[in-house]
């Protein structure tokens, strides 16, 4: 099976400041991969190393089973990658259905359309026609993820999706981290919150230092040892 998201010895960059020292790791499709680690020891730098925001210096970063060489900011999504990015990034002149449309990969047919996902989100669906903006930040967490859904993605990365958001919203992202997860899409959970990881990933890798230092199944997760990775 070819692995949605693969990364062998991924040395990556931001000019010449050296972020990831040598990450590799696969997620297989429909797979829930989580990658945790306190702030700045380079989960978002893997997924900037798919968009061309960090440079790849040595190592091979795989999407789909292509090699990503100068990929450039729209690469990922043409190879059936949908990012949620840390902070929504919400378009406020647009209306929520707006929002979602644009998210819509022409050609690409599946599971998602604009009525199932209306389905998956009650309140999206309820206030369509407002502005996007006009969203509590959950609710825009919604949007973020169903606008990434338009896009029928093999793999669904969120970046810190519980970011901001109350324990009860927390919950709802879970579920529905298990129900795309269900329809077939892998997903890649950029998170700190162990009580989201532990619902929404079936495995995990640890990051410190941008390096993968620990890894395995959730089954298999050492919450104490974690928590001293992850402390603050
Ligand atoms: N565009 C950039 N240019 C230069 N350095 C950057 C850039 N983005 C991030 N960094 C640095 O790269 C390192 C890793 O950052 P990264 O955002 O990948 O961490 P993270 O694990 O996702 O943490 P956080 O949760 O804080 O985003 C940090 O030292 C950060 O300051």
């Amino acid at each position: 099976m070819t692995a949605c998201i693969r990364f062998d010895d991924v040395h990556a960059y931001y000019g010449g400041a050296h972020i990831l020292h040598g990450v590799s790791f696969a997620i297989e499709p429909g797979e829930r991969v989580a990658l945790i680690g306190r702030n700045g020891v380079g989960k978002t730098t893997v997924v900037n190393s798919l968009l061309g925001i960090a440079r790849i210096g040595s190592g091979v970063a795989r999407i789909a089973g292509r090699a990503l060489k100068n990929p450039r900011t729209f690469t990922a999504a043409q190879l059936g990658i949908a990012i949620v990015p840390q902070g929504r990034m919400i378009v406020p002149n647009l209306t929520i259905e707006e929002n979602l449309i644009l998210g819509a990969a022409p050609g690409r047919k599946g599971y998602w359309t604009l009525e199932t996902i209306l389905a998956l989100f009650p309140i999206l669906k309820e206030r369509a026609r407002s502005p996007g903006t006009a969203l509590s930040g959950g609710q825009q967490q919604m949007l973020a993820l169903g606008r990434a859904l338009m896009g029928n993605p093999t793999c669904l990365v969120l970046d810190e999706p519980s970011e901001g958001l109350a324990p009860v919203i927390v919950d709802d992202v879970a579920d529905i981290a298990a129900k795309v997860a269900a329809q077939g899409t892998a997903i890649l959970l950029i998170e700190q919150n162990l009580s989201l990881v532990r619902r929404a990933a079936d495995r995990f890798g640890v990051m410190a230092k941008g390096r993968i230092v620990s890894e395995g199944s959730m089954a298999g997760l050492d919450i104490a040892a974690l928590h001293a990775h992850i402390a603050i």
